[in-house]
């Protein structure tokens, strides 16, 4: 199937990057973005990640032009558009809530823009008959959304968004409202889309599954403020600090003494547990205490040279292949385990884990309360 016609081949790399230049957005006295530099390339899929009132909202629609922004400004290319009015920015948006019109049939909310664009009705025709064949939804045209699963109709949504060839597109948490099975979907359609039309997306989360299964490039805020940027793999493999690392499935970020150090290793220790690892952030793990942070499935039962910890289970679930425990050692610390074996509660387990896979913080203050979390 060709896409030549919904999106023009001028449109891949449509423009070279937009920038965001200390954007900040102020309600009252809360600052919900705080001077936010970010720069965003043609044909790039960006994902703002971070858990509710991080600022990600905001960044997305100072984007759209549905906020204003309190100080700094948006460049597209050589273009200042933060003054522009949403329809004059030329970007799509998509919502979790779809905001398609009840009374008018599928066709009719996807060709809308279009018609008030006032174009030809030929041409509105053809173009909107694409985008429904591309979102694999040409036999509903006709219904009305609400004869629509919320799936079918994220997808009307997602056409309506791309008949109109915009310059970006903008999505906010569209999934959110789907069942687990659809969002999977859903998620897989929206990269498909993505790639085969050369379109660039921003896309709002609080999934990092989400996040890292579609991005090239994820930016993870905080009250405002950007923590890190980086690739998937990246922000995965090597968070930026222990409110990344939480975000990103290191569940354990355990507090300990720190018992000796050199260089990039750090040695921590306090009764029942021992933990050597890897200090992050060029080896400023110095002080006193230090934070391990450490995945679920990263730890193996028995005992090792270098990291040695002594559990007694208290809760085990059943997942299939492994299980999920949650453990106390002698100091009452909680420890959560994802492991291979049958262990039962009541157990006592010795465990270790590879010192690379321990990554060691400075202490900074309490984690980010992150519900839940990929392992
Ligand atoms: N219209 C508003 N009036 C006052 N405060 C607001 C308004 N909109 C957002 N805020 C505040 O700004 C901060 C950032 O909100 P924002 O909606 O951008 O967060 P978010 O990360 O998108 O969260 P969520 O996922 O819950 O939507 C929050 O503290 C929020 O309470």
């Amino acid at each position: 199937m060709s896409h030549s016609g919904v999106l023009p081949g001028k449109l891949r790399g449509g423009f070279r990057e937009l920038r965001m230049e200390g954007v900040t957005r102020r309600f009252g006295q809360a600052v919900a973005l705080d001077r936010l530099d970010l720069t965003i390339e043609g044909g790039e899929f960006l994902a703002l990640l971070g858990p509710s009132g991080c600022g990600k909202s905001t960044a997305l629609n100072c984007l759209a032009g549905l906020l204003p922004l309190s100080d700094g400004g948006i460049w597209l290319d050589d273009e200042r558009i933060d003054g522009l009015p949403p329809e004059r920015r030329g970007f799509g948006m998509v919502f979790q809530n779809y905001a398609l019109f009840p009374h008018l049939s599928v066709r009719r909310n996807v060709g809308f823009g279009l018609a008030v664009r006032r174009l030809p009705k030929a041409e509105i025709a053809r173009r909107v008959d694409e985008a429904l064949a591309l979102v694999e939804l040409s036999e509903h045209a006709g219904k009305l959304p609400g004869q629509l699963s919320g799936g079918q109709q994220q997808r009307v949504a997602i056409a309506r968004a791309v008949v109109l060839r915009p310059r970006l597109v903008l999505m906010d948490e569209p999934l959110s409202n789907l069942d687990a099975k659809l969002r999977l979907q859903m998620r897989t359609e929206i990269r498909r889309l993505h790639q085969s039309l050369g379109l660039t997306t921003v896309y709002v989360t609080h999934d990092q599954e989400e996040a890292l299964a579609l991005a090239d490039r994820i930016v993870v805020l905080r009250g405002g403020l950007v923590e890190q940027v980086g690739s998937p793999e990246e922000v995965y493999t090597y968070p930026a600090n222990t409110y990344v690392a939480g975000f990103m499935g290191y569940r354990n970020l355990l507090d300990l003494p720190v018992a000796a150090h050199d260089g990039a290793r750090v040695i921590l220790a306090e009764p029942g547990m021992r933990l050597t690892g890897l200090a992050q952030r060029g080896g400023r793990a110095g002080g006193a205490r230090a934070v391990a942070a450490v995945r679920p499935h990263d730890f193996r039962l028995g005992s090792g040279r270098d990291n040695a910890l002594q559990v007694r289970v208290e809760v085990v679930e059943f997942h299939g292949r492994e299980v999920a425990a949650e453990g106390v050692t002698e100091t009452g610390r909680v420890v959560h385990v994802r492991l291979p074996e049958r262990v039962a509660p009541g157990d006592r387990i010795d465990l270790t884990v590879p010192v690379e896979r321990v990554l060691v913080y400075p202490v900074d203050g309490p984690a980010a309360d992150l519900g839940e979390v990929p392992e």
